[in-house]
C-alpha cells in the first residue's frame, strides 16, 4: 500500500503552540525517516514572487542558444550562469557513468559575501560571481526576489526540522546564518529522438546539502523517487505548494535516521502529442562555508556510535558538484 504524498501546512506548524508544533514536528519526522519528500503549503511566498521567477526563467530559456552562450559557465567546475545540455549527469555523483542529462540549467549563488570571508576556497566557488544575463528584462530583479524568498523559507523549514528532532527550535540557525545555497531553474526540452541508452532528464541522484525545495512545472510529470519498497514512484506536483526533499548532510547530521532519497526525473514518451517539454526551480539549501556537520545527539541510541565522520559543508558542496560536471576536452 503506498501512501498519498504527504503535505506539510507550514503555516499551521507556526500557528500552534510548542505541545502543537512537537506533535507536528512528530509527523515531519515520520516522513524523513520514510521517503524525505514532502509538499510544503501554507508558505506565505507571495504568488507575485513565484510567477515573475518562473516566466523570467522561461523566457530566458527561450533564447537562441547563442545568446544564452554569452552567460556560460566559463568553465567545467564554475557552478553559476547557463549550463547547456550535454554539461551535467547527476547519476555521476553516485558513481554510474551515464551520458549527460536531457536539460540545460541556469545558476546563481548567495546574493552578498558575507563581511569578512576571505577563505580562497569559497571565494572562488560558491561565492564565484553569477554570470547575469542582459535578457529578458528584468531576470535579475525577479531571480534575486526568489532567492530570498527561498532563503526565508528555508531557514523556517529548518525549525521544523530541528523540532522533529528533538532539539530546541533555533539549533541550526548559527549553522545556516550565511548559507551558501543555490537556486537552479531547470529546461528539460522538447524531445523528438531517442535517448542514448541510459540516458535521462535528470539521473538518479540524491541533493547534497540540508534541503531542497522544488517547484515543479504544475501538471507535469517525471520526477520519481526509490521508495524504501523498492520501486521508483511518481512525485506529484501539489497546487500552490513547494515540494521539499532533504539531502545528504541531513542524513549525515540524523546518523540516517532520515533518508536523503535517491530520485530521477524520467524522460516522456518519444512521439507523445502533449508538448514535453518540463521547467522547474530547484533551490538547493547549504549551511555555512565553514559549518562542520556531524550526528547530532539526538539521533544516537544509547551506546551507538556515528556512522559518518564529520564533513564540512562548503568542501564537501565542492567535491560533489564537480565530480557532476563533464571535463574539459
Ligand atoms: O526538475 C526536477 O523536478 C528535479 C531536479 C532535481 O532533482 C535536481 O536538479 O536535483
Ligand atoms: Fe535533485
Amino acid at each position: 500500500m503506498v501512501a498519498a504524498f504527504p503535505v506539510f501546512d507550514l503555516s499551521r506548524f507556526e500557528q500552534s503552540d510548542i505541545a502543537g508544533r512537537k506533535l507536528l514536528g512528530r509527523e515531519v519526522d515520520e516522513i524523513c525517516r520514510t521517503t524525505g519528500f514532502l509538499a510544503i503549503s501554507g508558505h506565505s511566498v507571495p504568488r507575485a514572487v513565484i510567477d515573475a521567477a518562473w516566466l523570467k526563467a522561461r523566457a530566458f530559456f527561450d533564447q537562441s542558444a547563442e545568446v544564452k552562450d554569452k552567460v556560460r559557465a566559463p568553465y567545467p567546475g564554475y557552478p553559476y550562469g547557463y549550463l547547456g545540455p550535454g554539461t551535467e549527469a547527476l547519476a555521476k555523483s553516485k558513481g554510474a557513468d551515464t551520458p549527460p542529462d536531457l536539460k540545460e540549467s541556469f545558476n546563481g549563488g548567495p546574493l552578498s559575501v558575507p563581511e569578512g570571508l576571505v577563505d580562497p576556497q569559497a571565494l572562488a566557488f560558491c561565492y564565484a560571481e553569477t554570470i547575469w544575463p542582459d535578457s529578458p528584462d528584468g531576470f535579475v530583479s525577479a531571480w534575486k526576489a526568489y532567492y530570498a524568498a527561498m532563503e526565508d523559507l528555508a531557514a523556517r523549514i529548518m525549525r521544523v526540522f530541528a523540532t522533529a528532532l528533538d532539539m530546541p527550535e533555533d539549533y541550526f540557525q548559527p549553522m545556516i546564518d550565511r548559507p551558501i545555497s543555490a537556486l537552479r531553474a531547470l529546461n528539460y526540452p522538447e524531445t523528438d529522438t531517442p535517448p542514448l541508452a541510459g540516458q535521462l532528464r535528470a539521473g538518479a541522484h540524491t541533493d547534497y546539502g540540508s534541503l531542497t525545495i522544488l517547484l515543479p512545472q504544475p501538471g507535469s510529470g517525471g520526477l520519481q523517487i526509490y521508495t524504501p519498497e523498492g520501486d521508483w514512484r511518481e512525485v506529484p506536483p501539489v497546487d500552490g505548494a513547494f515540494v521539499i526533499n532533504i539531502g545528504d548532510l541531513m542524513a549525515l547530521w540524523t546518523n540516517d535516521r532520515w533518508v536523503s532519497t535517491l530520485h530521477r526525473v524520467v524522460n516522456p514518451d518519444v512521439g507523445s502529442a502533449k508538448s514535453s517539454r518540463r521547467q522547474s526551480l530547484a533551490f538547493f539549501h547549504q549551511p555555512n562555508w565553514h559549518q562542520e556537520i556531524a550526528c547530532i545527539e539526538t539521533c544516537l541510541e544509547p551506546g551507538q556510535q556515528p556512522r559518518y565522520q564529520p564533513v564540512q559543508s562548503g568542501p564537501y558542496l565542492m567535491g560533489k558538484f564537480n565530480a557532476t560536471v563533464k571535463p574539459a576536452a
